[in-house]
Order: structure tokens, then C-alpha cells, then sequence
């Protein structure tokens, strides 16, 4: 699928009395890779619950090309090419990493539950090509030694790897990634880096990277927006928010040591 513009237009989002977005514009150029950054509570998740179809923005609109995304239901994304990843992973502990991959394919199979229950020979030819791309994406996430085992019996960073590999198995034009680097250790997240790199140079895809680790998205990203407070105060080059005086502010204002 041809990656399409991702345009987030004048979104705000009230719980109550907070807004905890507040009329938030930006763009996520094709093929680019772009980081939403943020102090605690700026509204890193709200914005991608948003992007997703999970909260529904109280003013604006998101659309991915001609697609109103802020119209779709969740449920819709992988059709629409777009894969996402869950900040508290989502997996099945029980079932092996490749299980939990082929979960991400399924919203490209043809067939429905019943003909799968059948085992309908063209079904079974279709499970193993899927099976086999499965594997494939799994080699490229550095996870292809492990494909048989239960995701519960993995270290923590190749769990969050196993989510993105099930996000990728969507075939993404775009791929959506919830601060994937929480709860990593600094080795484990700069091989994370490298990886998400490595995605968007292999696969061409877009990428928007929600991130609370300014570290991370600095080296990898092409253009970074900032959010502070539910609103954007930056939104630019690596280098140009990181010379930005307010940008500098948010963060020192915040827990200096974590966000640095
Ligand atoms: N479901 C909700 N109900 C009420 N308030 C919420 C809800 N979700 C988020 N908020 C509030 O909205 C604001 C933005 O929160 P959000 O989680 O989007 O920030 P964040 O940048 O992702 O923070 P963090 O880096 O800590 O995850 C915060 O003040 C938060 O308390």
C-alpha cells in the first residue's frame, strides 16, 4: 500500500473540564518518520487514542489521505493500512510469538471463522503463506529465534518487539508505535531505535513514533512535534525543537533527569 499523508486537523479533546488536547495540528509526511514528544500528562496517548478511533475528538479531525480516520472505528485501522502498537502489549502470554503474529494477518485473510473450522484446503495454503510472512517479519525484528516460543517466557524488549512484528503483519502503509521504549533499559532501547530505523528504511512505511523518551526520537526521527499540556509548542527538525526555548522549558519544568 502507498503511504499516505496523515493529517491530525485542529483536534481538541475534553474529559470533563480538561482539555487534554487543545486544537492540535500536524502533519506525517509519507515515508517520513515522525515522534509526538511530551512531558507527563502533555497528551502523547490521548492524540494517538485519537489517531486510532478510540477517543473521540471533541473538535477536529484526523485523516489518513482521503479517509477521515476520526469516522472510522478501530477495528478498521489494519484495513485502512494502518498497524499500531499497544504502550501494555496486548499479547496472548500463553500462545507462541508466531500465534501472536498470525493474530495480525487475519485481518487479511479472506476466509471467516467457519471456513477456517472447515479447513478448507485453499484456507490451509493461505494460513501457511501467511504463517511464512509471519515468520519473515518476525527474521527482520530479530525475534525469528524464538517463533515457537510462548510470549510469556520472553525478557521484556523482545515481548515489545513481538508487538510491533503483529502491527507490521498488518502490512501497514503506516505503523503506529505507543512509546515502545517504556519500561526498557538504555541498552534495550537504543536497539529499539536502531530497529524502528531500520523499518522505516527497509519497508518505506510511514512511521509516527509517540514517545516520552526525547533521547530515543532525536537520533532516528525526521521532523518531531511537541506537545505540552494538551498543547503543540513545537513542531520542526530534531535540532530545531531542541533549541527551541519553550521546548526547553516544558521539559525542564518537568522531571528533568527521566525525560533527558
Ligand atoms: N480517560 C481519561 N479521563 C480523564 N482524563 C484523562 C484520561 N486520559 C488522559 N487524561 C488526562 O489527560 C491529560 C493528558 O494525558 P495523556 O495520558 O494523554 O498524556 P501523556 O502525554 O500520554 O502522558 P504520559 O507520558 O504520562 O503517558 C492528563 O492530564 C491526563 O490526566
Amino acid at each position: 500500500m502507498t503511504p499516505a499523508e496523515l493529517r491530525v486537523e485542529n483536534v481538541t479533546l475534553r474529559f470533563g473540564g480538561l482539555r487534554a488536547l487543545d486544537s492540535v495540528s500536524f502533519d506525517v509526511q509519507p515515508g517520513s518518520l515522525h515522534a509526538l514528544i511530551g512531558p507527563n500528562g502533555a497528551g502523547k496517548s490521548s492524540c494517538f487514542n485519537v489517531i486510532c478511533g478510540l477517543y473521540r475528538a471533541s473538535e477536529g479531525r484526523v485523516f489518513f489521505g482521503d479517509v477521515e480516520l476520526t469516522r472510522q472505528r478501530p477495528n478498521r485501522l489494519a484495513r485502512l493500512g494502518i498497524g499500531r502498537s499497544f504502550q501494555n502489549a496486548a499479547l496472548s502470554s500463553h500462545s507462541t510469538v508466531l500465534d501472536n503474529v498470525m493474530l495480525g494477518r487475519f485481518a487479511l485473510t479472506r476466509g471467516g471463522f467457519l471456513e477456517c473450522g472447515l479447513r478448507l484446503p485453499w484456507i490451509t495454503r493461505t494460513e501457511r503463506r501467511h504463517a511464512e510472512r509471519a515468520a519473515e517479519i518476525c527474521e527482520f525484528l530479530g525475534i525469528g529465534d524464538v517463533l515457537h516460543t510462548p510470549v510469556g517466557a520472553l525478557p521484556y524488549g523482545a515481548v515489545k518487539r513481538v508487538d510491533i512484528a503483529r502491527a507490521l503483519a498488518v502490512e501497514p502503509a503506516l505503523l503506529l508505535l505507543d512509546e515502545p521504549a517504556a519500561g526498557m533499559n538504555a541498552a534495550e532501547t537504543a536497539e529499539l531505535a536502531h530497529t524502528i530505523h531500520e523499518i522505516r528504511a527497509e519497508l518505506g512505511i510511514s512511521i509516527l513514533l509517540v514517545e516520552h523518551d526525547m533521547g530515543l526520537v532525536m537520533g532516528i526521527a525526521d521532523r518531531v512535534s511537541v506537545l505540552d499540556f494538551g498543547r503543540l509548542i513545537a513542531d520542526g527538525t530534531p535540532a530545531e525543537v531542541q533549541a527551541d526555548p519553550e521546548v526547553v522549558r516544558a521539559y525542564l519544568g518537568t522531571d528533568h533527569k527521566e525525560n533527558a
